[in-house]
């Protein structure tokens, strides 16, 4: 039947669904609100350090990607479990798969934090020690 449906709620804008799916992950995902907590943390530190232009990029790439993936990652599981629930090798395969992106998008996140405010908080510390 496809999203003609006639359950299937119409919205007025394209925003409205795609910020509810955010909404919704917010609130049934522990993973989502660590990250969210961890790019507000980034984002305060950010602006204390007054970061560059390409600083600012690398940092919001990071934020916004790992975001991506772990909504991705929720809309996986959804649709694996729509399924019925029942162990299946393949379910397995994509509920792993998927976690496995958002790894990555940590990873990578990680590295760039590390990249941008390591050296940053070590001046800060060098400072506050002599
Ligand atoms: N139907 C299934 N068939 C086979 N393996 C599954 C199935 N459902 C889950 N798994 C396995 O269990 C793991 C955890 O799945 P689960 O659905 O609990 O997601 P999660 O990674 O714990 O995420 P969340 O805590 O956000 O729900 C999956 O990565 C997969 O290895």
């Amino acid at each position: 039947m496809g999203s003609k449906g006639k359950n299937i709620p119409k919205y007025r804008t394209p925003f409205r669904p795609a910020l509810e799916g955010v909404w919704q992950t917010i609130r049934r995902e522990r993973n989502f609100r660590f990250h969210l907590f961890a790019a507000f943390c980034a984002v305060l530190l950010g602006f204390f350090f007054s970061l560059s232009k390409a600083e600012w990029i690398a940092v919001l790439f990071s934020i916004f990607g790992v975001f991506s993936m772990e909504l991705m990652n929720t809309a996986v599981e959804r649709t694996v479990d729509l399924a019925d629930g029942r162990y299946h090798p393949l379910a397995k395969q994509a509920k792993d798969a998927a976690a496995a992106a958002v790894l990555m998008a940590a990873v990578l996140a990680a590295i760039i934090g590390c990249i941008v405010f390591l050296p940053k908080l070590l001046h800060l510390f060098e400072g506050a020690a002599f």
